[in-house]
């Protein structure tokens, strides 16, 4: 399908995501939810950005449509010059698997698999991964990496998951609640390991969460609100994951 790269409105080479009018709408029944009601948002190559607001305002919509995981009703996205939007299933799936690093509040590792061989389930299909082994040592776990999930405290198999979803060197890591079943300091050393991400592999970092405190160590927050982006928050300094206490 061609890419509609006259009508791109980022050419700049700092901007991520842009997303004009975005919307989406769930039919259940007879009953529609508004999920989203006309988003529209830029997002920068680099930044760390977290999405804070109330259950049910939106933030997670937004991210699976960022992460090519679901398409918005109706609006446009564009990832740098390609328009998410005009693609089709196969180019959106090649997307996904290309730019496009998870991490989720559970950390859905195999059970039956080592830490690395856990790692090794992306690297083995990606393009140019670094190894599993360095991965693992990124998120200091290099010494854990012949122990299974059931071995490893809940932080460190989100280490894990953080080391698989970087292995693939994505352009993008999304975040939906990845300290939520941690707890204060086990999710600092997690939030840790994402911000040694985006500093040392300029990987953008979007990162849901219903924790204000981790708001201090974006660039900016996205405050939604009933389906909207209701105010951006510019920090004009960031404080280091390590600093952070909630
Ligand atoms: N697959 C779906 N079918 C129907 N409604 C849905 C679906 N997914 C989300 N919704 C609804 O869309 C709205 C936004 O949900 P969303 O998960 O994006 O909110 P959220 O801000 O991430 O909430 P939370 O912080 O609780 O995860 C909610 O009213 C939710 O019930």
């Amino acid at each position: 399908m061609p890419l509609a790269v006259e009508t791109n409105p980022a050419p700049e080479r700092n901007i991520a995501f842009i997303g004009e009018a975005l919307r989406k709408t769930y039919l259940t029944g007879e009953t529609e939810v508004h999920a989203l009601r006309g988003v529209n948002l830029k997002m920068f190559s680099g930044e760390i950005l977290v999405l804070l607001g109330p259950s049910g305002s939106g933030k997670s919509t937004l991210l699976n449509i960022v992460g090519g995981l679901d398409r918005p009703t109706s609006g446009r996205l564009w990832y740098r010059d390609t328009d998410l939007t005009s693609l089709d299933d196969a180019d959106l799936t090649r997307f996904r698997r290309k730019n496009i690093g998870f991490i989720f509040q559970f950390y859905n590792l195999i059970p039956s698999l080592t830490a690395e061989e856990n790692v090794r389930l992306v690297t083995d299909i990606s393009d140019d991964p670094m190894s599993a082994a360095e991965a693992l040592d990124l998120v200091g776990l290099a010494p854990r990496r012949h122990h299974f999930p059931a071995q490893l405290s809940g932080g460190e198999q989100q280490r894990v998951a953080v080391a698989r979803a970087i292995a693939k060197r994505p352009g993008v890591l999304l975040c939906d609640e990845p300290t939520g079943a941690l707890d204060s300091a086990t999710g600092v050393r997690v939030l840790e390991t994402l911000a040694a991400a985006n500093r040392e592999l300029g990987t953008t970092l979007i990162l849901i969460t219903h924790n204000a405190g981790i708001a201090a160590m974006a660039d900016r927050v996205f405050n939604f609100l009933d389906g909207r982006i209701a105010s951006i928050q510019t920090n004009e300094t960031r404080i280091s994951a390590t600093d952070m206490v909630w």
